[in-house]
């Protein structure tokens, strides 16, 4: 029997765009080097040229392309040594017909010389240099602005921050940036089994594994996670607790509870805690189908299916598009790597399925294969390295299948 009306991930996805489109994005400076991670909120423009003067790329002698025309080995060029720019400062120099002025890497280049000559290439002999090999115009130069220009968009709104840009806003002079806000997310794990972790659990109980698992993976997404509780199986409680995650919070993620058993009464309390309430309940993913999609007044509510694997799935699946692209604003693509399917898989479930991978790697590239085991098995997580989605219209793959493998982080 089915017990939810299954929605699709991207008719959720679609869903949570339109509830969520007046949600809120206020920005706020961070010093670049708290800024890794953080998603830009406008886009970065350029306040000069880079560089700002014309600057040689090697060690060696600015002079006039033309005056090199012809030179060899037998037959060098012979240019009178005029002076030398130093490392840090301007030069008045000008370089005339059969000039040179030697220039150390990253040095200005002298008005007048439109190259530089590498000092392998060339010979001092007292106040004359001879160049054995011709230059071309612009050779071993950067010119002003060849690199980024005054007022050019470097980096654009959404991007995440990565190590790499870190360098770009130092060589832009931003000593901080303004990036969106962190989103702040509490999560509350359900049921009377659960104990925290530091226990030994008797028969029937188990460690609480969900508010771990989610915090970690929020928090490398950017968020800020503000409240964290585990509750037992008591609708007071438990409303009362989501109440006072809500006050704190954007996004409440709910774990366990959110299957049909008599328990289960999330979708109730949620109900009564604002409109519109539960908007979906039942999403065609699996592992994953019993979560829950809400909205209270402007609040994203989500309830996460109790086996650590599953809310794994269903948070990777559900809550971190919505978190990223709504709230984040990034604009980043999902993340994937190219492999080939090493195993054979019927799927006709009437749903996304998901399996947990392993990948081999070999000369052509690499090779999934599934990590097999039961819902709520840790062993599906601690031996995978990403998963795979296979969509709902395909009736499985075969081996050699090209796959494309997510990771978690
Ligand atoms: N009659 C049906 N039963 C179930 C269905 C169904 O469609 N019809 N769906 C199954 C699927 S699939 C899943 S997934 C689970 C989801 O159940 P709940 O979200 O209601 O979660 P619980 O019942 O509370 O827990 C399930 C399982 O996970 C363990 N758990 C819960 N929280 C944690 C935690 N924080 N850390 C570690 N483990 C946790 C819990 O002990 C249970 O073993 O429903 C199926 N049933
Ligand atoms: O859909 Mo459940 O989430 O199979 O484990």
């Amino acid at each position: 029997m089915d017990m939810f009306t299954v929605m699709k991930r991207e008719e959720v996805h679609a869903l949570l765009i339109t509830e969520f489109k007046n949600a809120r994005n206020e920005g706020e400076l961070v010093g670049i080097n708290d800024a890794c991670g953080r998603i830009l909120k406008n886009d970065l423009v350029s306040k000069e040229n880079i560089p700002a003067f014309r600057r040689s790329t090697v060690d060696g002698y600015a002079m006039r392309s033309k005056d090199t025309i012809g030179c060899s080995e037998s037959m060098p060029a012979f240019l009178k040594i005029i002076g030398e720019t130093l490392m840090g400062a301007g030069t008045d120099l000008y370089v005339k017909e059969y000039e040179a002025v030697h220039v150390p890497t990253g040095g200005v280049v002298p008005n007048g010389a439109d190259c530089v000559c590498m000092i392998e290439n060339t010979e001092q002999i007292l106040e004359e240099v001879m160049v054995y090999r011709p230059a071309a115009p612009l050779e071993n130069i950067i010119s002003v602005g060849d690199d980024v220009k005054n007022n050019e968009v470097v980096l654009t709104e959404g991007t995440v921050i990565k190590t790499q840009h870190i360098s770009v806003l130092a060589a832009l002079g931003y000593s901080e940036v303004e990036v969106y806000r962190r989103p702040k997310v509490s999560i509350l794990s359900t049921g009377d089994e659960l104990v925290d972790i530091w226990k030994i659990p008797e028969i029937g109980e188990i460690r609480d594994v969900n508010t771990y698992g989610l915090k970690s993976m929020l928090t490398s997404i950017g968020c800020e996670v503000t409240y964290i509780n585990m509750v037992e199986d008591d609708s007071e409680l438990l409303k009362k607790h989501m109440e006072e995650a809500l006050a704190v919070s954007d996004v409440l993620l709910v774990s366990g509870g959110s299957s049909v058993g008599t328990k289960d009464m999330t979708p109730d309390i949620i109900n009564q805690l604002g409109q519109p309430g539960v908007l979906v309940h039942g999403v065609a993913i699996k592992p994953g189908k019993p979560t829950i999609i809400a909205r209270v007044n402007n609040k994203a509510v989500f309830g996460l299916p109790g086996h650590p694997a599953s809310c794994m799935i269903s948070y990777k699946a559900i809550v971190e598009p919505f978190i990223r692209e709504i709230l984040l604003k990034s604009s980043e693509k999902e993340r994937y790597m190219v492999a080939t399917s090493g195993f054979q898989a019927h799927v006709s479930s009437g749903r996304e399925v998901y399996y947990m991978v392993t990948l081999d790697e070999t000369d052509t590239g690499y090779i999934a294969y599934p990590v097999n085991g039961k819902s709520g098995m840790v062993s599906l997580l601690s031996k995978a390295e990403g998963y795979i989605r296979i969509p709902m219209e395909k009736e499985g793959i075969e081996v050699g299948t090209p796959l494309r493998v997510y990771m978690f982080e």
